[in-house]
């Protein structure tokens, strides 16, 4: 069947931030849409329009709009459209999350950028697996690690493809990739570590609070996401540990322990400069070595080990060499891609970046 002919997929958009902002702009470019942008919503308000499409007006028509958000009308405004419908969730929230297998017990697909649910207890990533199992329905989440990196999609036809995934390691956050880059070139000294968050803020990489990404849950969930995504796709059990949620990854923060718990990103930046010099010795203990820092993830399937923190590496390595700005680096170890991995690198974070990876999600339903 041509394009032309099949129904169109009406996609409901919650969320319309950086990313989302960017999905509508992307999603409106595309020539003979397969798709009816039915809904959007943010904190504050909300819009559904099922007779004629959402088009480049949304964002005026979604400022002018007096209705709040409500998602049980939402679902049963979805519901009685008796159409395709994918949900895109672009929040960052655990209250959007939690409604995923409500959609998808309702046969829309979700596509999502947001981490929380798939890395967040292990009872609601169980109910997503079965509720879209039962329904048809598809999850999709590839932006959720690596941004609109072929990171997810690599891993599941790897994995479905009957490759045995030894290890998958690499540098998963944007704004560590940024801070050790700058920081840690394998010179004995350089700019001061709290000086390279302070700009990585200013950059709009970091979260509102850099704690929140210095802590390494970021990288922790991106794991427990891997993981999952490598359980649910093999045939055979795995040596994975199963995660009852991303806390249960070993994770080494980088928050000095008097900085633990500061109520605000302003203050937690006006502290840090205390502990400059801390960082500045682990630096040249590294460049003693020759070698440079890096913050990493690791999915060890054949260690049955999941873990996330700081390593050394020499400075020829690929996490020495290779990255700039943001970028994230990810090296699949499998029975297949050995001695040589299969490697993923580029931009990891960024608004165009990323919906990219949400649109390319959205398009798999065609
Ligand atoms: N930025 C990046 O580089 C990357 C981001 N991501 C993920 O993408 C997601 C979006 O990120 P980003 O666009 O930067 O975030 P923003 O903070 O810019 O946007 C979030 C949007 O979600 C809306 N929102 C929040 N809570 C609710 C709610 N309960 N109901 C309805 N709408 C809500 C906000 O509404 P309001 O405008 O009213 O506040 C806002 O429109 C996050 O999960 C992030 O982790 C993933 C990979 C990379
Ligand atoms: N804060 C994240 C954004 C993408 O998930 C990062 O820095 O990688
Ligand atoms: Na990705």
């Amino acid at each position: 069947m041509s394009q032309a002919t099949q129904p169109k997929i009406y996609v409901a958009v919650v969320g319309v931030g950086l990313v989302g902002s960017e999905l509508i702009s992307q999603l409106l470019s595309i020539p003979s849409s397969p798709f009816h942008l039915v809904s959007l919503s943010s904190s504050k308000r909300t819009i559904f329009q099922d007779k004629a499409p959402i088009g480049a007006d949304w964002k005026s028509l979604l400022d002018s709009s007096s209705e709040k958000p409500d998602f049980e009308k939402l679902t049963q405004n979805l519901a009685k459209l008796n159409q395709r419908v994918a949900v895109v969730d672009n929040t960052s929230s655990e209250e959007i999350a939690t409604l995923y297998p409500k959609w998808l017990q309702a046969g829309f697909n979700v596509i999502t950028p947001n981490k929380k649910a798939y890395s967040g207890d292990d009872g609601l990533y169980e109910a997503i697996i079965t509720t879209s199992k039962a329904s048809g329905a598809k999850f999709l989440n590839e932006a959720t690690v690596g941004a609109g990196l072929p990171v997810i999609s690599t891993l599941k036809e790897l994995v479905a493809t009957g490759d045995k995934i030894d290890k998958i390691e690499g540098v998963f956050s944007g704004t560590m990739s940024y801070i050790f880059n700058e920081f840690s070139t394998g010179k004995a000294d350089g700019p001061k570590f709290s000086e390279v968050v302070k700009v990585a803020r200013e950059k709009g990489y970091t979260e509102p609070h850099p704690a929140d990404d210095l802590n390494g849950f970021d990288v922790a969930r991106k794991l427990t996401i891997l993981s999952r995504t490598i359980s649910s796709g093999s045939a055979t059990s795995t040596s994975l540990p199963n995660l009852k949620s991303f806390a249960a990854v070993k994770t080494a923060s980088l928050i000095p322990s008097a900085l633990e718990g500061i109520p605000t990103g302003d203050e937690f930046i006006a502290r840090l400069p205390e502990f400059d010099d801390e960082f500045a010795k682990l630096r040249t203990e590294a460049s003693a070595e020759g070698k440079v820092l890096r913050f990493v993830g690791v999915v060890d399937v054949s260690g049955g080990q999941v873990r996330a923190g700081l390593e050394k590496y020499p400075t020829s390595h690929p996490f020495a060499t290779s990255l700039g700005g943001s970028d994230n680096i990810i090296m699949f170890h499998t029975e297949r891609y050995s001695p040589r991995p299969l490697i993923v690198q580029g931009a990891g974070a960024g608004a165009a970046v990323t919906a990219m990876g949400v649109l390319g999600d959205l398009l798999k339903l065609i």
